[in-house]
């Protein structure tokens, strides 16, 4: 008998989720389709069935070419979207790291950014607080904190933003192909912390067609194609298919 136990973290369980691509948006042919009651649109499964788990601590991912599913299920993971069948349970607070900076308002300063983007993902305001000197001295634009974000360079932005987001405490990262902008510098200090939130036994669970960067980040694989999962292994046989 096995003395440690793994706790499951996400289940992924016969999911599927069907998206409609409409071709024509003309009035008239929507009126007309609808009369003649067609199908106005052309459905496709994004998601076919599609099971895994990820246990606490684990760091996972997920790889398929363009169109092959991953941000939808990380999305599905993260609950902003719903399966149309299967389910996907979670255990533990999560931090999706997929629209960095979504919850930014441009009008505001970075520093009231702070405080509303901190809350949005979780804390409360003694929390961040006590982070802020930390978050702000991550991002590197301490100048810039009392200026409104609009006149922000895209660069500085995904900064605070995802300064943000890596000093936030959830159990469970989804991170979404956060790390293709930014400069190299930058990319490397994100990586750094990736790694320590790993180290930290946070579970990860990445999308990104980084093959190198995911090697060095995760242990497992999960590749996707046409929104089925194809294979199921150690990282570095599930980075070998897509080369
Ligand atoms: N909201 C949506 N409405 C309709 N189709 C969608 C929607 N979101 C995604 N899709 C489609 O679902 C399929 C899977 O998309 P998804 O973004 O999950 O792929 P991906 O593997 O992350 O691709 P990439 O590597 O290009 O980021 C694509 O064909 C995409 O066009």
């Amino acid at each position: 008998m096995s003395t440690t136990t793994t706790r499951t973290t996400i289940a992924v369980q016969q999911v599927s989720k069907r998206f409609t691509l409409r071709h024509d948006h003309r009035l008239k042919n929507l009126a007309v389709a609808a009369f003649r009651g067609k199908d106005l649109g052309n459905s496709f499964l994004a998601l076919d069935d599609v099971g895994f788990e990820v246990a606490q601590g684990e760091a996972v991912a997920l790889l398929g070419l363009n169109g092959s599913g991953k941000s939808t299920l990380l999305k599905l993971i993260s609950g902003v979207m719903s399966p149309d069948s299967g389910q996907v349970l979670v255990r533990g607070r999560i931090a999706g790291l997929i629209e960095v900076g979504a919850g930014f308002h441009p009008d505001l300063t970075g520093r009231e950014n702070v405080y509303l983007n901190g809350a949005i993902l979780g804390m409360d305001e003694a929390t961040i607080a006590a982070r802020f000197d930390q978050i702000v001295a991550f991002s590197e634009i301490e100048r810039f904190i009392d200026t409104e974000v609009k006149f922000y360079s895209s660069g500085m932005f995904l900064r605070l933003a995802f300064a943000v987001a890596v000093h936030t405490d959830p159990e469970i990262f989804l991170i979404d192909e956060i790390l293709a902008v930014g400069d190299a510098p930058f990319q490397a200090k994100c990586l750094a912390r990736i790694r320590e939130l790993r180290d930290e036994g946070r579970t990860l669970v990445i999308v990104s067609h980084d093959l190198d960067m995911v090697s060095q980040l995760c242990s497992r694989g999960v590749v996707l194609e046409h929104g089925r999962v194809v294979a199921d292994e150690d990282v570095h046989a599930a980075v070998a298919r897509l080369r």
